[in-house]
């Protein structure tokens, strides 16, 4: 028997893995890694966080990923080179962590690796008769597996796409197994570029548990935080944006587009909340003129406002959903006094709370996708769209 395929046995029938996951968002800031231990599996599941690090990208890697990143003109080429380099990249930090650690490689069971989304394009996106929901993950498993040593799972979304889904969000898989808690309604809402939450009921009936994205987090802002504002990378403390007033009009055009109105569960990005979105938001308002901070204080309001409709609608008769927050977004003190002002009967939280570090959190979640992958089961959300019962992620070997 080919002696990887043995090993990868073998961890399958462990009680308990050491499993790395590794996330790394549209806000292009580095790569998330967290060191989990994670035993059990499906509804059995615990996972505890040995070690988290965020690494950052240097300026240079960021500019190289932004030239494609969401771009219908990107350059091919650079994608094709982008693929390899950013599977190299990712396995330099992964073992740079494991030596800050102080960890041997051969003592972690398995990587799992998001990669780095530069497209997504789910049907209702794309719009192209004939076209299946798509998305895009760069940064190739096989070059994480061979560098660390450690057998690595990746591309968890095409399975996900390849039964139905739109490949996202995935995160309703991992806060179902480790945060769903009877007799309490929990919204695990994760603001990243961005905004997402899974609705977990307190009866914990897995037919109605759901993940949707809702609408942008932080990814207008910090776009056009870069665009105007050389030097920075977003508004930090939203200080200009507290220092600026909402402008009513262009919060109202930016909240005229058909995605606030589809169905749960859905999904978006930068491929349709960008900067030309705002400028036709502006337009149709007839607020080009606005100051900046006037823009920015309206974005947050935007995002707040996206975030919010989607609570409502989920929780409807609810009247005090536990609201447990993580994500860049819950440090910007304006969108989550807003978030409360806009929720008076809900609880906020964090994933703290639930011993889990806020920021390491999507990292996490693919540890526990790998996890389910070596040693569960497909997880049965009941016959509906976008939750396909289903295990995730390619297995690279590393030799
Ligand atoms: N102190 C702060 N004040 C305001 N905003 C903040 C603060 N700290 C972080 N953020 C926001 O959080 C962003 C980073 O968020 P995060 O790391 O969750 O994004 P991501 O993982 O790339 O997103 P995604 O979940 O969409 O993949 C920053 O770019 C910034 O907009
Ligand atoms: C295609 C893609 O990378 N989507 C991300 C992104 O970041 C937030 C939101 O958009 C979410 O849909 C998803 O990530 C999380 C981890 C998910 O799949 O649940």
């Amino acid at each position: 028997m080919n002696q990887q395929l043995a090993r990868l046995y073998q961890i399958a029938q462990q009680q308990e893995r050491k499993i790395i996951g590794l996330m790394s968002g549209t806000s292009l800031d580095g790569l998330d890694i967290a060191l989990c231990l994670c035993s059990g599996s499906g509804r059995e599941t615990a996972v505890k966080v040995l070690h988290f690090i965020t690494l950052p990208y240097t300026d240079a890697f960021k500019a190289d990923i932004k030239s494609v990143f969401s771009r219908k003109d990107a350059d091919l080429e650079k994608v094709c080179l982008l693929n390899e380099l950013v599977g190299i990249k990712h396995a330099e930090m992964i073992l740079e962590a494991l030596a800050q650690w102080e960890i041997k490689p051969e003592t972690v069971d398995a990587i799992a690796s998001h990669g780095q989304t530069i497209f997504h394009a789910p049907k209702s996106l794309h719009g192209q008769a004939g076209y299946p929901n798509a998305t895009l993950q760069i940064g190739d498993g096989d070059h994480i597996a061979v560098k660390t040593g450690i057998i690595t799972l990746a591309d968890f979304r095409q399975k996900h796409l390849a039964t139905g889904g739109e490949g996202a969000p995935l995160a309703v898989y991992g806060d179902y197994l480790i945060f769903s808690a009877t007799g309490e309604d929990r919204l695990m809402l994760n603001i990243g570029g961005i905004a997402n939450f899974t609705y977990l009921p307190s009866d914990k009936d897995a037919s109605k548990v759901f993940s949707t994205d809702v609408g942008p987090g932080n990814t207008l802002m910090d776009q056009y935080i870069q665009l105007h504002y050389p030097g920075l990378y977003y508004d930090q403390d939203a200080a200009i944006a507290q220092s600026g007033k909402a402008n009513k009009k262009l919060l109202e055009a930016l909240l005229d587009n058909k995605f606030f109105d589809a169905d749960f569960p859905k999904t978006t990005g930068p491929e349709l909340f960008n900067m030309a979105y705002l400028l036709k938001a502006q337009a149709q308002s007839n607020t080009s003129d606005l100051a900046h901070e006037d823009v920015l204080a309206t974005l947050c309001h935007f995002s707040a406002e996206g975030i919010m409709q989607a609570v409502k609608k989920t929780t409807g008769s609810v009247r005090h959903p536990r609201i447990i927050m993580s994500g860049g977004g819950m440090h910007n003190p304006l969108l989550v006094r807003l978030l409360k002002e806009a929720l008076p009967e809900a609880r906020f939280g964090t994933t703290d709370e639930l011993d889990i570090n806020p920021d390491a959190k999507e990292a996490v979640l693919f540890a526990l996708l790998a996890n389910e992958t070596l040693a569960g089961q497909p997880i049965n959300f009941g016959a509906r769209e976008g939750v396909p019962s289903v295990c995730m992620g390619k297995i690279c070997l590393p030799a």
